[in-house]
């Protein structure tokens, strides 16, 4: 048989495909594999994960420009604002429009200040330096029932300052005037009232302004926004007269006489149509003007008590979770409502009251809000909104598409997730809701696909790609997505999971709305959200940069303990809060799941009621304890950061952090623990004297030095006694993860002697006669092969 050189071409050609496809498919694991395009899997990935790029690209020019717009308009805010006041307050000015020009000394302050408001992490870019979150100026802001700074305790405060700045003043009006109010909105965007970015009810768009105006008489009527939430005051305020008797004159006079210009809505040009005569005077003062000193210092004392009562009021207020606003006020399905009810849930807590409209809108939101404050269900309930309307446009298709995709860091969180939206799914007929998460077998994450349909999915990010990847029909369910959302957000835009919630973004339709929740949000994280989210998306505070981002029930403390003894402290504090609460219930973080590990099988020797939960666990034990824990009281977990975020545990009544947490984040979503629904709950953290750094990271949340703890020296012993039968194997590893956790911390990580030495000191204080080796490629990786004290393995 003769072959032409044309046929042998083809032939190997034809083998050559075949023999490719094979090993794709044997790589891939499944059937055949279609890409669009005939284009294999790398070229599919490749092409992808070149998209994204220029997605990022184009997403950082977009953002360089709203940057610059925002500071031209910031500096164009400020000149007006500087002139207007500059010209209201000298009032010498003959005419309203003529503004003198800005100094050059004004014009830079101007520029600084835009750093100091709330927001100003919209302008930040990387060599601005730190954020300044602490108020710019000193007043206390009072807070009303709904978190939000009362204008009438507000201006009062203002106000005063401004009376008693100027007392020759012949009318003093203790809640202020028009000029006071123009001040009081102006300020309270400096000094953190909540931005708010969104549409409410198909009204103007609103980027965190208040509006304020005054009435008639000192009759306020002050509306100002707080998220989704318009408040409305109007009070008729007493006017303090000095002088004789007609406060009203001076309002009209004194406006006129030195500005030559009647403000809007005062008596002066309102004239014959002020429909309020009669003025209201406090009797005591009329006439009475020749002890002024006494009166100033009686009004003085009065606004001191009325604000110290008004902002213990406003604290306890801001304190509190849970709103008057009711579920079945917000327009969502019947059904829904009656699964709230049967769980308990009447009204809403404030992060769901500020984000059900906004979300129910359809808009993109960025949302930030305290632990334990409910803000599962403030993304579930859109999201079950979000099927029940896909599902009444398509009700005839025997697969549903996936709707909602629902990601979370960790699998124990999308567990817990997927059963509150079953608890809320409770009388939904026919929607469904399935996790896909690592650790469990992926042929039996196919087949649920197949044969219970679901429209909602919780997935952590490595499984749902397996799935993306694997089976092509999986990603056709995905164009029908609605919804994506993605809590903890800041942790899954976290370098770690990054690359692959961008991969995930690209697989799934740009029409769609995406909420990103967190308690969380650092400045970087904002900036990155928008790989994510439209451009036009709703940022939600519900903390606020002024606010304390820690429940405020929470009472936190730190000690000072060398490591060598830390784990005597754990054991002893623990001792301690066992016998003091009877329902006790303890999580213990560790830094590393090794030293989690060998923590927990030293106080289990030690006769004490622990269980452990790390990412070294099969997913089968960690689902089993992580339900065990939940369930009971009296019970310790000694965890790791796996169970740092997002998991409700109900009444924890202590947490413990074991060593420095690798950041202020970490710190914050591990304390969160305790002290959810507004329940009371205590936090120790336990430092080494050289960590103490860590401090200057949560300086702002009310944390304070415990007292120190003498420790037992029987307890020492008792202690050796137990670590003596644990094998060497656990110690080993727990001398490793620690050194490879510390060797990642940069202040120690940096000086290398002084690591190995601690290093080493823990190594025996576990029980280690010396300190275990290292493979030299492992010593060389970490920094440490000359480093006196090391031992390499031979
Ligand atoms: N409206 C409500 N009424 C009563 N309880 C509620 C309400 N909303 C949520 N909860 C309860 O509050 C607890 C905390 O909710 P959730 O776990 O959603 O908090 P979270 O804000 O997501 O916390 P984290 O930041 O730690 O993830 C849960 O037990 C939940 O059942």
């Amino acid at each position: 048989m003769s072959f032409s050189p044309f046929l042998i071409r083809q032939r190997s050609r034809t083998l050559a495909k075949l023999l490719c496809n094979l090993s794709f498919h044997r790589s891939m694991g499944g059937g055949p594999r279609t890409f669009p395009g005939g284009l294999n899997k790398w070229q599919w990935k490749r092409m992808h994960e070149k998209k994204a790029k220029e997605k990022e690209r184009r997403l950082l020019d977009q953002e360089k420009q709203i940057y610059q717009a925002r500071i031209r308009s910031q500096i164009r805010a400020k000149l007006a604002a500087g002139s207007e006041d500059r010209d209201r307050e000298s009032r010498t000015a003959s005419s309203p429009s003529h503004y003198n020009p800005m100094s050059p000394k004004d014009q830079i302050k101007a520029l600084a200040d835009r750093f100091m408001k709330e927001g100003a992490e919209d302008l930040w870019n990387e060599d601005d330096g730190e954020l300044e979150s602490a108020p710019l100026r000193p007043i206390q802001r009072p807070v009303s029932a709904r978190g939000i700074e009362t204008p009438m305790e507000f201006r009062t405060d203002v106000s005063d300052r401004r009376n008693l700045a100027d007392n020759r003043s012949r009318v003093l009006h203790p809640l202020g005037d028009s000029l006071i109010t123009r001040r009081f909105s102006v300020q309270a965007r400096r000094r953190g009232a909540p931005r708010f970015r969104f549409r409410r009810n198909g009204g103007s768009s609103s980027d965190g302004d208040d509006d304020s105006e005054i009435g008639l008489d000192g009759d306020l009527v002050n509306s100002y926004r707080d998220g989704n939430k318009v408040l409305r005051s109007s009070k008729s305020l007493p006017r303090f007269n000095f002088n004789e008797g007609d406060a009203s004159v001076d309002d009209e006079s004194g406006s006129r006489g030195r500005t030559g210009v009647n403000k809007i809505m005062s008596r002066g040009s309102l004239g014959s149509y002020d429909a309020k005569k009669v003025r209201r005077t406090l009797r005591a003062f009329e006439g009475d003007d020749s002890n002024l000193l006494e009166q100033v210092q009686f009004i003085r004392e009065e606004l001191n008590k009325r604000k110290s009562i008004g902002h213990e009021v406003g604290q306890e207020q801001e304190d509190s979770v849970l709103t008057h606003k009711r579920f079945d006020e917000c327009g969502i399905s019947p059904l829904t409502i009656k699964a709230l009810t049967s769980a308990g849930y009447v009204h809403m807590t404030k992060v769901q009251e500020a984000t059900l409209s906004v979300c129910l809108e359809g808009m993109d939101a960025l949302v930030k809000a305290k632990t334990g404050t409910g803000k599962s269900a403030a993304f579930l309930l859109p999201a079950i909104e979000a099927v029940v309307k896909a599902k009444s446009s398509c009700s005839n298709q025997r697969t549903p598409p996936i709707v909602v995709l629902i990601l979370c860091p960790t699998r124990e969180l999308a567990s817990q997730i997927a059963a509150e939206a079953t608890v809320l799914l409770k009388h939904h007929d026919g929607i469904g809701v399935q996790t896909l998460i690592g650790g469990t077998r992926f042929k039996l994450d196919q087949k649920r696909l197949e044969s219970d349909p679901c429209q909602i999915i919780v997935a952590t990010p490595g499984r749902l790609l397996d799935h993306i990847e694997n089976k092509s029909g999986f990603s056709v369910r995905l164009m029908g997505l609605k919804m994506l959302v993605l809590d903890e957000a800041d942790h899954l835009l976290d370098l770690g999971f990054r690359k692959d919630v961008e991969k995930l973004v690209d697989c799934v339709p740009r029409q769609r709305q995406s909420l990103l929740f967190s308690a969380t949000i650092p400045k970087e994280v904002r900036r990155i959200s928008q790989l994510v989210l439209r451009k036009e998306h709703a940022f939600i505070d519900t903390v606020g940069l002024s606010g304390v981002e820690t429940p405020s029930k929470v009472k936190q403390s730190y000690l000072v303990q060398s490591h060598e003894l830390q784990f005597q402290l754990v054991h002893q504090l623990l001792k301690e809060h066992t016998t003091q609460v009877i329902d006790y219930k303890v999580i213990v973080f560790c830094n590393t799941a090794m030293v989690t590990s060998l923590l927990y099988l030293l106080l289990r020797e030690m006769m004490m009621n622990v269980r452990e939960l790390h990412s070294r666990k099969t997913q089968f034990y960690r689902t089993r304890i992580s339900d065990e824990f939940r369930e009971s009281k009296r019970l310790i977990l000694i965890t790791s950061d796996v169970s740092a975020r997002g998991m409700n545990y109900p009444d924890v009544t202590l947490v413990i952090q074991l060593g420095i947490p690798s950041d202020r984040v970490h710190y914050i979503h591990r304390l969160g623990r305790t002290g959810r629904e507004d329940k009371e709950g205590e936090g120790i953290l336990i430092l080494a004297p050289w960590e103490e750094h860590f401090l200057d990271d949560i300086k702002d949340l009310p944390i304070k030095k415990s007292q120190s703890i003498q420790l037992n020296p029987n307890i020492k012993l008792e202690m050796d006694d137990a670590m003596m039968k644990i094998d060497n194997s656990i110690k080993e590893a727990a001398y490793h993860a620690w050194l490879g956790y510390y060797n990642s911390i940069i202040e120690i990580g940096r000086d290398k002697t002084t690591l190995v030495e601690l290093a080493n000191r823990f190594s025996s204080s576990i029980g280690l006669e010396k300190p275990p080796s290292l493979f030299r490629k492992t010593a060389l990786k970490m920094g440490l092969k000359d480093i006196p004290g090391i031992r390499i393995r031979k």
